[in-house]
């Protein structure tokens, strides 16, 4: 159980804002934000409305300032001091109001693009879950959407709001003091410069850290759905060591971006202290001066109003800096939409098919990796309504043919068809809806035995689930455990009673096409004897596929195909094939032999 935590290439180091930085966001905001336009200016509106207060809280101050210097009426002063306290209630209510409204809006646009991302990943190929951690996947649908979700509704919205801010006090101090601001503003390309180098690491290191962090989350998953194999190898040490430089590994990359997110704000404040000094100097000088038309107050005023740009403005920078990181959230997000299934219902698909017909497969070509074909040009026909086995060494591709039939995978040559209907011309629904399957990777959810077996059926009636779990021997067992669960992944059962539940799964759907993968391989000598009966009865004019290791289970099929490497090496009755004394007759004696029969 060897996993490289850090297995995926290194994310390269990217600029400020990529063109696929600009894809993202153009695709969130078309998908998930346009349509609440007329919500966002409402919010817009509100900031607005902040931004303006700041700007009348300085008018009013400079006018409250000269009625003390100038010795104005008290009555006076009591008037601006009351419309200042109006102004901050107003920004109050503002303040309460914007966050609100926007982490509503953010929060539902994540639900939506949660979902979203839920139904993507289910019309996704089985290929994609095999090469794909559910801990990337987690990742991405848990706490990158959640992440992604505080940034837009409240780093973004505040963003806004400062940005509307400095804009704002910006032209009221333009218009005060065109020279004095001009002085201030020497300080922007250095700001600029400061966050272009830090954006840069941010977005390598954080890319990083996703990485790690996705790496960390399947490497728990998979250590604690092999916790058997780890507990009886005794790798325990191995596990901890593992996922302790991987928490490691993740504490180094969370230190280094902070380290890095930490640079700018000192330097803003350092270039922000040159500039109050310049500012003071230069301003006394013009108070000073009899060639500027500038007073004690009016300076004063100023430099508050500069102290009430810069807070927003390094709130500004910080935001920045987060924007970095969320558009390295955003991307992988957006990697995962990137992913398009090749198993989907194409135009002019039917709906209705006869499941009964014979099934054949004709020049096949299949492979799971390029370099590697496993099918060349395979033929096999099962017949209607009858059994038809297939065997052969492990690794031959019986599974394989299986998962062809109901277009898990997709063929890269020949054709699949039902009766006459190619099978990628029926709506994947009906043609799943045909199958049922009894697959050596049983499923078992973690509730109780009743709800796993009626997963396959939701409208199926209590009668006709007990039904199905009496033929497949687990009502026993239903009746002593209740509505228990049964672990994670059915860890509470024993082999033989899960692929009990994967039996009574397949009686209750009762399809008109049966696949049995292994199907009785754990179960005792009695019950196999006892289900094998409830099977045939089970099967009785059903098309039955039974892949087995087993021979003794399969001599009653009517036909049995036999596969090694991928090819069909023999075909027949199991008297033609003992008659042939081929590989079918080999295995049959060997096993025989094996069993002491
Ligand atoms: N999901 C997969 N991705 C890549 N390769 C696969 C996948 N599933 C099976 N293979 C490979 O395809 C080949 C055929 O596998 P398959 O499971 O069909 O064989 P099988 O005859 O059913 O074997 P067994 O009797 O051991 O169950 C094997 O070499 C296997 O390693």
């Amino acid at each position: 159980m060897k996993v490289n935590l850090f297995r995926k290439k290194s994310a390269k180091r990217s600029r400020f804002w990529t063109d696929r930085d600009r894809e993202n966001v153009l695709w969130f905001w078309h998908s998930y934000l346009k349509q609440k336009t007329p919500w966002l200016f409402v919010v817009l509106g509100m900031i607005l409305v902040q931004g303006f207060v700041y700007q009348q809280f300085l008018s009013l101050t400079e006018n409250g300032l000269r009625v003390i210097f100038e010795s104005g009426e008290l009555k006076d002063l009591v008037r601006v001091c009351l419309m200042v306290f109006l102004l901050f209630v107003l920004r109050g209510a503002m303040s309460y109001a914007v966050p609100r409204l926007s982490v509503w809006l953010a929060s539902d646009a994540v639900l939506q693009m949660r979902q979203h991302l839920i139904n993507h990943l289910l019309t996704l190929d089985l290929k994609y879950f095999e090469r794909t951690t559910p801990g990337d996947i987690i990742l991405r649908v848990v706490s990158q959407a959640q992440d992604l979700s505080h940034f837009v509704g409240q780093a973004t919205v505040n963003a806004v709001r400062d940005a509307a801010s400095v804009v704002i006090i910006s032209s009221y101090l333009i218009y005060k003091s065109p020279v004095l601001f001009l002085t201030a503003a020497i300080i922007l390309p250095v700001i600029i410069l400061i966050m272009q180098k830090v954006s840069d690491r941010i977005k390598y290191i954080q890319a990083n850290a996703e990485n790690a962090m996705g790496a960390y989350m399947g490497r728990i998953e998979e250590m604690a759905n092999g916790m058997r194999t780890v507990k009886i190898a005794g790798q325990e040490p191995q596990e901890r060591k593992h996922l302790f430089r991987a928490t490691q590994g993740i504490k180094d990359l969370s230190i280094r971006l902070q380290a890095a997110q930490a640079m700018v704000l000192p330097s803003v404040d350092m270039v922000s202290a040159v500039v109050y000094v310049v500012v003071i100097g230069g301003g006394g000088y013009m108070v000073l001066s009899p060639d500027y038309d500038l007073d004690g107050a009016a300076i004063i005023a100023f430099l508050l109003g500069l102290a009430l740009v810069f807070d927003p403005a390094r709130q500004l920078t910080q935001f920045f800096v987060r924007l970095q990181s969320n558009l390295v959230i955003l991307e992988s997000i957006c990697s995962l939409y990137r992913e398009k299934p090749s198993i989907f219902d194409r135009e002019g698909v039917v709906e209705r098919f006869d499941p009964h017909a014979d099934i054949a497969l004709e020049d096949v070509t299949f492979c799971y990796h390029p370099e590697n074909p496993l099918f060349d040009h395979l033929n096999m026909t099962f017949q209607g309504g009858k059994t038809t086995a297939i065997v052969g060494p492990t690794g031959s591709g019986k599974t394989t043919v299986l998962g062809l039939l109901s277009r898990l995978y997709s063929i890269q040559g020949g054709s699949i068809e039902i009766g006459s209907t190619p099978i990628d011309q029926i709506k994947i629904a009906n043609l799943r809806s045909a199958f049922s399957v009894v697959s050596q990777d049983i499923v078992i959810f973690n509730s109780s035995i009743w709800e796993n077996i009626k997963y396959v059926r939701p409208d199926a009636s209590d009668e006709e689930i007990w039904e199905a779990a009496e033929a497949a021997e687990i009502a026993d067992l239903i009746r002593v455990r209740g509505d228990a669960a049964l672990g994670p992944k059915g860890s509470q059962l024993s082999g033989g009673q899960r692929q009990r539940i994967a039996i009574a799964r397949a009686f209750l759907r009762s399809a008109p096409i049966l696949l049995l993968d292994e199907a009785t391989s754990a179960l005792d000598q009695k019950t196999e004897e006892k289900i094998k009966r409830a099977f045939n009865r089970l099967a009785k004019g059903k098309t039955t596929i039974i892949v087995a290791h087993r021979l003794s289970a399969i001599t009653h099929a009517d036909w049995i195909y036999v596969l090694d490497g991928g090819k069909v090496v023999e075909q027949g009755s199991h008297a033609d094939l003992m008659q042939a004394e081929g590989l079918y007759s080999g295995m049959y004696v060997s096993q025989r032999q094996g069993y002491g029969r």
